[in-house]
């Protein structure tokens, strides 16, 4: 073996000590045997090339290096995509997570096309009639056309029936008439759209025989095919440098009386007829914010993913990294040894555990209700939107917490952008924020549990994810406190419908006492945000408990040992993170608190020997992880060491600024 691919000692030394199956728990996070099969053979195809081909390190490069750069890789990727990969997918798997996951093998930042694949191709696929899929779609896919998503404007994100951008129907030439009316309606944000796009879905306000009909989405060509160049009529340009994002392109948009057939109407939900005639949406009134929930849904995966990296680097690194004594003249621990550096990272494992087994099922109560839409169906759409909203506010925000805290873990050299946690970090905190911001999101939650609350206090059964509602009304005082799993459940259950509870009598009081529902809705909306988090976090504890139990029953004693001690650990974290709410809404006592402490950290105890089993299991290629810190061998100061070789700043012994300002500096009298 050469230095080279030699592991280290420390790394090895717990590789013997893991005591469970590895590739059994990677089966399990991937959805079965076949499915990590199919990943395996993808990432052999598509990285066995050399994905990250950058001499010099994206971060060394100027704006305009890094997005040439950036969109060379695309280019390179999009084609082994579609001339190797699609062979084994099929063409309908293009953007699937397997190939977002592999992309992350060529960009450390973000690729240019990911809007295009993220939310352009979808939105044809959502919005989009059969005849206009059959005209777009396929374009799209051969990357024919590349496209962005444009709602956000200037002036608004979150509003999006305040969105200014006007669509006027004019029948006399059967087209539409983009137009951006003051500079608060300016597109603002969207990926892709700076510098790539020659299309793009636009999000306007849509008139018609002198009428208003809200927000509906629209395919606009904004660039030539051959020249590239702005069509006549639109402003387009990149919005500047932000906290990550750097190599995707975000851009903004104006129109000035812009026409576009009136095919490019996006129609499946509602139609504008040749002659300027409106056909309402006939099933439900926000089908056109479709794309978002889909987004939304696919995001509980990238928390889940983005996390699982940032948690196998900081656990490998805390393998390898030695750091203070014990005792005087002791060896120095890995500082993975320290109770308090498990605290820090067991919990960001069994996290990614929890998010993706959250994610599977979320996507397949997804697919459920697209299947029931299909049918002309959509009573279970509200619940999806609650549930989306919660789980992406709530996973992405949790995972930004986790990812800074695997960055802290690693002390100093977490702060080397070589490591990947800060490029990790500023991709994932943008989450919390795009596609729906999480204070926003989980009011929307709120809306839908205070629904729910007033159904169940009239007797009627709700639906399965707050069937709690229901019990609540049947039991009386607080719920007894019972240390097992579903005792655990319960408990949240409870202090999420105490929660509710306190929001719908605030809000019955203000109301009584003279406030319009408005207001009062309002002033409890701190309360309301508070009481959507404790609905959310009883969802993910319920949902991770009852996969690992389903998706263990044929495992083996030790997978199903460790699986089992992960989801207790993030049980038990749980309560003891909300004792203040478990006092309240259960009869827990001090000695139970007690308890739980004490079985927090004979978990924590019991799970060190497996930490890095546990984050081999993640299975993340060194080429997707592009850590110095986190590769599978270990060797952290050497790649740190092999990482400066590759400055351009130490290219020459001497920098000319030496010469330039320093000198004539140093020479000069005071
Ligand atoms: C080579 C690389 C490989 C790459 C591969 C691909 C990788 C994929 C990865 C994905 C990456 C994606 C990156 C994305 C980047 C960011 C994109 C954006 O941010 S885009 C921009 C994202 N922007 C945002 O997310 C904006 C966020 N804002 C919003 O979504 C809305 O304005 C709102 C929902 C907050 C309010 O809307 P408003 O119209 O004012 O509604 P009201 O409040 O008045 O409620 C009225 C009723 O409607 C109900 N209802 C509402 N929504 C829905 C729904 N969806 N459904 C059903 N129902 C819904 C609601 O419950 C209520 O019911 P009820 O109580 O009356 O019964
Ligand atoms: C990296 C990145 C990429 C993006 N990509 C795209 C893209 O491709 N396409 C696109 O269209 N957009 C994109 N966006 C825009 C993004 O979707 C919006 O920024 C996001 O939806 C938040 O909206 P906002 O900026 O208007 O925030 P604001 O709504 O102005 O939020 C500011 C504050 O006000 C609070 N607030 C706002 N409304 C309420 C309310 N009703 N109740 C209580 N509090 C409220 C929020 O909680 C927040 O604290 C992107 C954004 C980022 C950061």
């Amino acid at each position: 073996m050469t230095s080279k691919n030699k592991i280290n000692e420390d790394l090895a030394n717990e590789r013997r000590k893991c005591n469970f199956n590895i590739e059994e728990v990677t089966y399990i996070l991937d959805g079965g045997k076949e499915k990590t099969l199919q990943r395996k053979k993808i990432e052999d195809v598509a990285l066995n090339g050399g994905a990250s081909v950058d001499d010099i390190p994206e971060e060394y490069l100027s704006a305009r290096e890094r997005y040439e750069n950036a969109i060379r890789k695309s280019c390179i990727y999009t084609n082994i995509v579609k001339n190797e990969v699609l062979e084994i997918t099929g063409i309908e798997n293009y953007g699937s997570p397997v190939l977002r996951r592999t992309g992350d093998a060529f960009f450390k930042d973000i690729s240019p096309f990911m809007l295009h694949l993220g939310m352009f191709v979808p939105s044809i696929i959502g919005q989009c009639t059969a005849e206009q899929q059959a005209t777009w779609l396929p374009r799209a896919l051969d990357m024919k056309i590349i496209g962005a998503y444009a709602q956000t404007e200037l002036g608004h994100g979150t509003f999006i029936r305040g969105l200014e951008t006007t669509a006027t129907y004019d029948p006399e030439t059967e087209e539409f008439v983009l137009h951006s009316p003051t500079i608060t309606s300016y597109k603002w944000w969207a990926g892709g759209l700076g510098r790539t796009a020659n299309h793009c879905t636009v999000v306007a306000q849509l008139y018609t025989q002198g009428k208003c009909h809200g927000t509906h989405l629209f395919i606009v060509q904004i660039r030539d095919l051959e020249t590239h160049m702005p069509l006549p009529g639109v402003k387009v340009g990149e919005i500047g440098p932000r906290m990550g994002f750097n190599t995707a392109d975000n851009g903004f948009l104006g129109f000035n009386n812009y026409r576009i057939p009136r095919m490019n109407m996006m129609m499946k939900n509602a139609q504008v007829l040749k002659d300027g005639t409106y056909v309402k949406a006939a099933r439900h009134g926000k089908l056109t914010y479709g794309t978002m929930v889909f987004v939304r849904v696919t995001l509980v995966g990238e928390a889940s993913f983005n996390l699982a990296k940032a948690v196998t680097i900081a656990v490998r690194y805390s393998a390898v990294r030695r750091q203070s004594e014990l005792r005087p003249g002791s060896i120095e621990p890995q500082i993975l040894d320290y109770p308090t550096q498990q605290h820090k990272l067991f919990i960001c494992i069994a996290t990614a555990h929890a998010f993706q087994l959250t994610a599977s099922w979320l996507w397949n109560t997804f697919t459920a209700v697209q299947a029931e839409m299909k049918k002309g169906n959509v009573d279970t759409l509200p619940e999806l939107h609650a549930l989306s909203s919660c789980l992406k506010a709530l996973s992405t925000s949790d995972a930004t917490a986790y990812i800074e805290q695997c960055r802290f873990a690693c002390g100093g050299h977490g702060y080397m952008l070589s490591s990947n946690l800060p490029f990790l970090y500023a991709f994932v905190v943008a989450t919390r924020t795009y596609e729906g911001d999480y204070t926003v999101l989980l009011l929307q939650t709120a809306r839908f549990l205070v629904k729910a609350w007033e159904q169940a206090e009239s007797g009627k059964v709700v639906t399965p994810t707050v069937a709690y509602l229901n019990r609540h009304f049947t039991t009386n005082g607080k719920m007894i406190w019972d240390n097992s799993p579903e005792g655990i459940i319960r408990v949240f259950q409870s202090v999420a419908a105490g929660k509710i509870s306190l929001c719908v009598r605030s809000i019955r009081n203000r109301i009584t006492s003279g406030m319009d529902h408005e207001d009062a809705w309002l002033m409890t909306t701190v309360q309301l945000v508070n009481a959507a988090e404790a609905h959310c976090r009883s969802v993910i504890l319920h949902t991770y408990w009852n996969e690992i139990v389903r998706l263990t029953k044929h495992s083996s004693d030790n997978v199903k040992t460790v699986l089992n001690q992960l989801v207790m650990l993030y049980l038990t974290y749980w309560a003891l993170e909300r004792t203040g709410d478990l006092l309240r809404y259960s009869t827990i006592s001090e000695n139970d608190i007690d308890l739980l402490q004490r079985q927090y950290e004979e978990l924590l105890v019991k799970i060190r020997p497996n930490a890095v089993g546990l984050v081999d299991a993640f299975d993340i290629r060194d080429e997707i992880l592009q850590s110095t810190l986190g590769s599978y061998d270990g060797r952290v100061y050497e790649r740190l060491m092999e990482e400066v070789q590759k400055n351009p700043l130490n290219k020459e012994p001497v920098d000319p600024s030496f010469h330039k300002y320093l000198k004539p500096l140093m020479k000069s009298k005071i």
